[in-house]
């Protein structure tokens, strides 16, 4: 099977001279169809420095990212801009919602963005925002949404273009726990129900153990990595997940 995203020895390196700093140092790593992974670590390690380089947010040092194959940071920039908004979503720890926007009209903006015509925009982010039981808070500001709720939107926001894999950094740090539980029960629905594939990066055990994979970092680099109870999905595809 072919990976989603496919890092190959990964180097970033901040700054020069005394302030430089190695942040990713030599990260390889494949997330296939289907999987959920998550990047665990110390304060510091690299973590975000990862997902931000896997997703082009940030430039590579040295390495090579491929989304569905095609090399990320070769691309010029117009069409990595394009391949980001086409192929990818994010989720982040403080939602990033647009405060004077609506729910549906936060969640519209990147197909708006891509040149999807506004009544198909329209309709699609209140399908999105139906899949995270957000339907009827669609008209309301994020500052009149519980912080449960806001990452909900931002998650709508996120699959609205039916990416071939989301992003999340921290997407439950600023939650407490039955919150937590809430936004981590919907990324697990949309997982299993929907196939999404998804790279998370978290400091929550708990939250990491619903994913397949658990990638440990230390010091910008992967230390080891432990398979969670969770059939991966190629066995799950199959019928073999209860
Ligand atoms: N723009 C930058 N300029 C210089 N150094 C940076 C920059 N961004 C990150 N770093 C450094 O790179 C290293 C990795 O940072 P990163 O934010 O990826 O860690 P992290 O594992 O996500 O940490 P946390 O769990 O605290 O969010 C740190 O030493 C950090 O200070």
């Amino acid at each position: 099977m072919e990976p989603i995203v496919e890092a190959d020895e990964l180097w970033k390196i901040f700054g020069d001279g005394e302030s430089r700093v190695e942040a990713l140092r030599g990260v390889s790593l494949s997330v296939f169809p289907g999987e959920m992974v998550a990047v665990m670590g110390p304060s510091g390690c690299g973590k975000t420095t990862l997902l931000n380089v896997l997703s082009g947010i940030d430039t590579v040092t040295r390495g090579r990212v491929r989304i569905r194959g095609r090399d990320l940071h070769g691309m010029k920039e117009r069409e990595r801009d394009r391949c980001r908004a086409e192929q990818m979503g994010f989720v982040f720890q403080s939602y990033n919602l647009i405060p004077v926007l609506s729910a549906v009209e936060n969640v519209e903006l990147p197909l708006l963005a891509t040149g999807v015509p506004a009544r198909e925009a329209r309709r699609r982010a209140e399908e999105a925002l139906a899949r995270v039981g957000l339907k009827e808070r669609r008209h309301h500001r994020p500052a009149e949404l519980s912080g449960g709720q806001a990452q909900r939107v931002a998650l709508a926001r996120a699959i609205v273009n039916r990416p071939a894999v989301v992003f999340a950094d921290e997407p439950t740090g600023a939650l407490d726990r039955k919150t937590t539980e809430l936004v981590i029960d919907l990324l697990d629905h949309l997982n299993r129900v929907d196939g999404l594939t998804m790279v998370l990066v978290t400091h929550d055990p708990e939250v990491a153990e619903r994913a397949h994979r658990i990638l440990y970092m230390d010091s910008g680099q992967i230390l080891r990595e432990r398979s969670t109870k969770r059939q991966p999905p190629t066995l799950r595809s199959a019928g073999r997940e209860g």
